[in-house]
Parts: C-alpha cells; sequence; structure tokens
C-alpha cells in the first residue's frame, strides 16, 4: 500500500501537440498544475510520448535508410528537449521531474524488473516525477506500434499503481453504433470487456499510431494485475481533476 494515491499518466504526442505539428506549453502547463493541485493525496509517474513531434519542429533529416530508423533518431534528438520543456514547466509550478528510457525487454528480466521499482520508488519518495518513455535508439515496439499504451501498462502493473489514466484526444471509448450515426456516446463502465474490442472502429488520430485497439489491449493488461484503467480526453484542460471529481464523460474499465 503507498499512502498516497500512486497513479500512472500517459499522454501521447496528440495531447502533448493538442492536435498540431508543435509541442504545447500550455497543456504540460495544464498538467503541471492539476499534479500541483493533486501532489498532496496522489504521487504521479507519467508515460510521456512527444519526443518525436519534438524532434520535428527543429529538424528533417534526409536518409534513404528505412522509416523507423529515422524515426529512432528524430526520438533521440527529440527527447532530451522534451524533458528540458517538462523540467522547465514543471519546475515553475514547484515539481521536481526526472527521466527514465525503458523498453518492452526491460520487463522481461528479473534484474531491470527490480533495478526498474527500486530506481522509480526512490525517485517517487523524493517528490520527484519520473518521465518515462521508450527507449526509442534500442526498441521501436512503440514507435511501429502502440502509442507507448503497452509500456504504460506495463510499468503501471509493476509499479503497482492504484490507478491507470490514458490520456488520448476522445472522451474515452464511444460505442461503435454512436461514432457511425455521428453522435459520440462515451461506454462510461465495461461491464463485458471482451464485448469491447468489437466497438473500435478503423481511425487514429493525426499523430497516433496505435489507435483505440492497443489502449484496450493495454487495459487488458492492467486490469489483469487488478489496476482500474481510464481512458480520458487530455484534450480539455483539467482533464485529471475534472475525472476524479466525476465532471466528465470517460471511460473507466476495472
Ligand atoms: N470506439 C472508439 N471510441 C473512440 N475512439 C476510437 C474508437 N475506435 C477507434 N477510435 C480512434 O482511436 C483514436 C485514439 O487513438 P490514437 O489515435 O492512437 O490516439 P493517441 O495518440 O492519443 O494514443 C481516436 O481519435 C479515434 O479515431
Ligand atoms: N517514443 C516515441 C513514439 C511513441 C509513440 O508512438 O507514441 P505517440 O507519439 O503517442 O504516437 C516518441 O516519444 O515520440
Amino acid at each position: 500500500m503507498h499512502k498516497k494515491k500512486r497513479i500512472l499518466l500517459k499522454v501521447g504526442s496528440n495531447t502533448l501537440t493538442k492536435e498540431t505539428d508543435n509541442i504545447s506549453r500550455g497543456k504540460i502547463e495544464d498538467m503541471a498544475s492539476q499534479i500541483a493541485k493533486l501532489k498532496d493525496t496522489c504521487e504521479f509517474i507519467i508515460v510521456s510520448s512527444g519526443a518525436i513531434a519534438v524532434a520535428k519542429q527543429f529538424v528533417k533529416l534526409e536518409s534513404k535508410q528505412e522509416d523507423v530508423f529515422v524515426k529512432q533518431a528524430l526520438a533521440s534528438i527529440g527527447q532530451p528537449h522534451l524533458i528540458r520543456i517538462y523540467q522547465e514547466i514543471f519546475r515553475e509550478y514547484g515539481l521536481l521531474s526526472s527521466q527514465c528510457l525503458l523498453s518492452y525487454s526491460d520487463f522481461e528480466k528479473q534484474e531491470s524488473k527490480t533495478n526498474i521499482v527500486n530506481t522509480i520508488n526512490v525517485l517517487v519518495n523524493n517528490n520527484y516525477i519520473p518521465i518515462i518513455n521508450e527507449n526509442d535508439t534500442v526498441a521501436t515496439d512503440e514507435i511501429k506500434f502502440g502509442d507507448n499504451d503497452k509500456l504504460a501498462a506495463l510499468t503501471a502493473s509493476l509499479l503497482n499503481v492504484d490507478l491507470c489514466v490514458i490520456a488520448t484526444n476522445t472522451n474515452g471509448i464511444y460505442t461503435k453504433a454512436s461514432i457511425e450515426s455521428g453522435t459520440p456516446e462515451t461506454i462510461r463502465n465495461v461491464e463485458d470487456f471482451d464485448a469491447l474490442r468489437a466497438q473500435v472502429v478503423n481511425s487514429k488520430s493525426t499523430h497516433g499510431s496505435g489507435g483505440m485497439a492497443s489502449k484496450i489491449e493495454a487495459a487488458a493488461l492492467t486490469k489483469a494485475a487488478s489496476i482500474e484503467t481510464w481512458i480520458v480526453n487530455g484534450l480539455e484542460d483539467n482533464f485529471l481533476v475534472n475525472a476524479l471529481d466525476g465532471k466528465v464523460a470517460f471511460t473507466k474499465i476495472k
């Protein structure tokens, strides 16, 4: 048991850019102000994408190599900028932050898992907010498939968080019928998890790579670890506080 509610917050490039081509300092300020409001009762671990999106603001790489190698190089260029932006803004709100780069394979080795848990516990217990991203130089899983959703679920399970919040660009998961009729309606409480997969439609957001399917698979992992997952609209201001206060529509998967 943790003294504070331990929350893992996953934000994708779409949320961080507010669906534009530039990282939104405003969105990171919105996250910081919410975390600052909640910090007496909650502790946070962030899984953040955005490295490639930041790099694209500054450079255009020439390469005849596969796209994925270019993305890996962009992630390497963008990651320090991303963390710099987080640190600058979080500091203004009195928050301390650090960087951890992980890959799926780190969750397969007992020694690495122990090291991750020990490092992050020291950080969190000293009021540092770990900001985790995939180690894109050595791994390409999330660049290719998953929006960091699976990385978030693996981290949430390993660190035994109390709540996993995935921020995306919709008010959670909508019913397929409501999307098709043009009046999206949020599935607020999931009664039948297996039936959820059938609600996914074949669309993704501008920067998105995994779509809703990868969030549902991430939730399957957290569910197996008895962790509740919320899928919330990170584009809205105050999205986390409002979800905690029950003021907005989002999907809760228990
Ligand atoms: N049933 C559904 N409810 C809501 N969104 C859905 C659904 N099925 C597919 N989607 C798509 O999933 C997208 C969110 O996933 P993704 O594009 O990967 O976003 P992110 O970058 O936030 O991870 C939505 O913008 C929408 O296009
Ligand atoms: N790790 C990389 C990409 C991870 C990923 O695909 O997530 P997203 O940028 O949300 O589609 C990054 O930070 O840009």
